[in-house]
């Protein structure tokens, strides 16, 4: 995922896995035998009524040496009420975080999601969308020109919860008026369902994306 010379842009919530992820990328910086480069991003949406603490987010940047990148959008929700809020919101985002990505000479983009993510979305695209597909551990964009990276996705969330909590990560999310989450909720239930029948249903539904037996499915 991380190679030589790497120049990064880690996607920065303020949530408890991006903080985390930026926290580890930075760490091992110490002792592996490869160097990279690290920046982090973050997006703030200016008609979307709340913010972070920028200012603990800048204090966080700082004593991991990285340097953080502040980037005001206007997604521009009300102009589109066709729409829903969630949706032009992220799509907005996304398009800033890439934008600036390729002006600024960065090959790879890191996101904070985890195992629990891909499996919610592995079930909410199934049930709602009759597709089954997920988000990966690397996607190339762009004809190659960025490479998606998502260095948590092996970790589950309860893994992510007892790291921040053992380095006392608080997060700086509040809950956005606009987000709905619905389906998302909906999954997890499933999921804590599931793993009531089997203690290793969570990584076997993850497992499971690399086992496709496609023999058995109809073609
Ligand atoms: N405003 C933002 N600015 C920069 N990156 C963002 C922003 N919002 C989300 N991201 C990136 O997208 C990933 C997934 O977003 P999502 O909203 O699902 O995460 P979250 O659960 O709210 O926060 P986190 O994953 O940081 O705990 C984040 O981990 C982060 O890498």
């Amino acid at each position: 995922m991380i190679a030589e010379n790497d120049k990064i842009l880690v996607a920065v919530s303020g949530g408890k896995d991006s903080l985390s992820l930026l926290d580890i990328l930075s760490e091992r910086r110490k002792f592996l035998p490869i160097s990279y480069e690290l920046h982090a991003v973050h997006i703030i949406t200016k008609d979307v009524p709340y913010e972070i603490d920028q200012e603990f987010l800048t204090k966080f940047c700082e004593q991991l040496d990285v340097h953080l990148h502040i980037i005001r959008t206007y997604a521009g929700i009300e102009e589109k009420p066709n729409k829903k809020p969630c949706f032009t919101c992220s799509w907005n985002r996304r398009k800033e975080l890439f934008d600036f990505a390729q002006k600024n000479q960065f090959k790879k983009v890191a996101f904070g999601h985890h195992l629990d993510d891909a499996i919610e979305t592995l079930l909410m695209n199934m049930v709602m969308h009759a597709n089954i597909s997920s988000i990966p551990p690397t996607l190339s964009m762009f004809d190659g020109n960025i490479n998606v990276i998502r260095p948590l996705i092996y970790n589950t969330n309860a893994e992510m919860i007892e790291y921040a909590r053992i380095k006392q990560f608080v997060s700086l999310k509040k809950e956005c008026p606009y987000e709905d989450h619905t389906y998302r909720n909906k999954a997890r239930q499933w999921i804590n369902q599931f793993e009531k029948l089997n203690v290793q249903a969570r990584i076997n539904l993850f497992k499971s994306m690399s086992h496709i037996d496609s023999d058995y499915l109809p073609s």
